[in-house]
């Protein structure tokens, strides 16, 4: 059994705590930062700074974990979007990291989970989320539809992620309009750029906008991406380990003319 599969099976166990907690809430009708629209928006490259303590492939990544210092520190160094991890059980995150997070800061936000059932859409947008994530590879053709129609009715972005040729077959025509491609397996967790190198023009052809995650670490891992024609880099470890987001941030500065 890979990771993935635990998570998941993680996940349906504690739907019915969430059903009993979220259920009878009502979601107020507030207005969102637009996530998709921020992207659209940015003159450079996109950059979704990822706020992530620990994770299954590399364990704790930031000892003395402080989100709100973290969230204060993309805003100020005008990261275009924040991804927060909500998993707790794998990645150590948790919805009050979420709920903190916006209530600190304007940037639109990620709900960055492995969503399977409707609740946990309401729970990113009790909690002050602007977009949810779609995992193509833990969810049927039917469930993306539906859980994206429930995320619509909140008034919810979504960020469907794909890995592999098989994954875009299953949503292509499902007219996503923000896609990310996952450069990391997530039942191996083997890593490759590649994997956006691969999928990019397909995605883009659909008029899509494309989003490259995980592996991105240098400035050259940067531009080859770039030069492939995405519209954004959705960026954790680098930006968990370093000194300094804002010297981070303008070395993964890119304008969107570099874009093929
Ligand atoms: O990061 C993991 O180990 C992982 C394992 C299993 C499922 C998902 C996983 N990560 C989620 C992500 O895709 C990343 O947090 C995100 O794209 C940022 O990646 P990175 O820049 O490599 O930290």
């Amino acid at each position: 059994m890979t990771i993935l599969t635990k998570i998941v099976e993680d996940k349906a166990k504690r739907i019915p705590e969430w059903k009993e907690k979220y259920e009878d809430l009502e979601v107020p009708n507030v207005k969102r930062a637009s996530f998709i629209a921020a992207i659209k928006k940015s003159s450079d490259l996109a950059i979704i700074a990822e706020i992530k303590k620990a994770s299954p492939s590399k364990g704790v990544l930031s000892e003395n974990f402080a989100p709100l210092k973290i969230a204060e520190a993309y805003e100020a160094s005008q990261v275009t979007c924040i991804s927060v991890l909500t998993d707790e059980a794998f990645f150590q995150g948790g919805f009050p990291i979420l709920d903190a997070v916006s209530d600190k800061v304007a940037t639109p936000l990620l709900c960055k989970d492995f969503i399977i059932d409707p609740i946990q859409i309401k729970m990113a947008a009790l909690h002050g989320a602007s977009c949810i994530l779609l995992i193509a590879a833990i969810l049927e053709k039917e469930e993306l539809v539906q859980l994206k129609n429930v995320a619509d009715k909140y008034g919810l972005d979504t960020l469907v992620e794909i890995h592999n040729e098989d994954e875009w077959e299953k949503i292509k025509d499902l007219s996503f309009p923000l896609v990310g491609i996952n450069n990391r397996n997530l039942h191996t967790f083997e890593v490759s750029l590649t994997t956006t190198l691969e999928l990019v023009d397909a995605v883009k052809y659909s008029g899509a906008l494309v989003i490259s995650e995980s592996g991105i670490f240098t400035r050259s891992d940067v531009e080859l991406v770039a030069k492939a024609g995405v519209d954004g880099l959705l960026v954790g470890e680098a930006f968990m380990k370093t000194d300094s987001v804002a010297t981070l941030k303008e070395e993964f500065s890119v304008r969107k003319e570099l874009r093929v």
